[in-house]
């Protein structure tokens, strides 16, 4: 059987800590601000949005939340993206992806200022990830890299199977693992023989979109399993993994709910915070 790695109980630690760093801050006249917008009105969506909203109010952040219109122009999209940027209260600016047809994603995330690209999707944050610079890195695989960090199992020289390339979750992943001195294999929709892929993992991390598509027969026996999935099925929310198999099998394991998504909120509050820190030049 399986340790649950709780990232509802890390989330909170963190926040507890980030909670007194905000309060000096404050203290010291620096209040860090999130600005967060929304476009369209895709109910899973806002509810990501109020959680964000709340985590931040929870600790401190000031924030900011604009719900606009599905049908606003790319144009208009820009311009609000312009005066969030030159906006000193708000230190971190996060626009809701998917963004409805017809805006291009690519050009509004290149548009937020780098320094205010708390979702580390920005170009210029990605590059600096891929050659080990410091800038943002995305909140979902920072989380994912914390909670295998409080397992207290070294990631250098483990094998990490990652399944998903996405650039918000599989390919930063994969990169941090790396970094981590991980030997670290990609797989996706194309991979050939999946299945004996995800058996020599020491380390999976499973980042599909697919419900349960990793089967506990997948997983080797001691092996540490982190579900970034987030699917609703029947109303339900179900991870990429097959949590009652998996667990059986592995050493360690991230529920869904309660494990990567309250982590994925955390590490936005914290590079809010370091956002608002690096304004300011401490
Ligand atoms: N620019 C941008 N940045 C994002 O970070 C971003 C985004 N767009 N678009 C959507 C995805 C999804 N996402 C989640 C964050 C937290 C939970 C979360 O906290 N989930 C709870 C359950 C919440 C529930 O019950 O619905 C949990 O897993 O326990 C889920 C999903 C951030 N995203």
């Amino acid at each position: 059987m399986a340790t649950i790695i709780d990232g509802k109980r890390i989330s909170s630690e963190i926040r507890e800590s980030l909670r007194k760093e905000v309060e000096l801050l404050k203290s010291q006249g620096m209040q860090p601000g999130l600005a967060v917008v929304i476009v369209g009105e895709d109910p899973a969506s806002q509810t990501y949005v109020r959680n964000k909203a709340k985590a931040c109010e929870d600790i401190g952040i000031y924030s900011e939340k604009y719900e606009l219109d599905a049908s606003i122009t790319q144009h208009q999209l820009l311009e609000k993206i312009d005066e969030l940027n030159s906006d000193s209260r708000i230190h971190g600016i996060l626009v809701q992806l998917p963004l409805p047809k017809g805006i291009d994603e690519q050009a509004v995330i290149e548009r937020i200022s780098a320094e205010k690209d708390v979702d580390g999707f920005h170009i210029l944050n990605a590059g600096k990830l891929l050659v080990g610079q410091k800038g943002f890195v995305p909140c979902t695989p920072a989380g994912v890299i914390e909670m295998i960090r409080r397992t207290g199992v070294s990631m250098a020289g483990k094998h990490v199977v990652v399944i998903g390339r996405s650039n918000i979750v599989g390919k930063p992943v994969s990169i941090l693992a790396l970094q981590e001195n991980a030997t670290v294999t990609i797989c996706h929709s194309k991979t050939n023989n999946l299945h004996e892929m995800v058996k020599m993992a020491d380390i999976v991390i499973a980042a599909v979109g697919r419900p349960q598509m990793i089967t506990g027969d997948m997983i080797k026996d001691g092996a540490i399993v982190i579900d970034v999935g987030i699917n609703r099925v029947d109303g339900k929310l179900v991870g990429d993994v097959n949590y009652k198999e998996a667990e059986e099998k592995a050493s360690f394991i991230t529920p869904v709910p309660g494990g990567v998504g309250p982590m994925t909120i955390t590490m936005l509050l914290q590079n809010t915070v370091e956002a608002c820190k690096r304004t300011n030049n401490i």
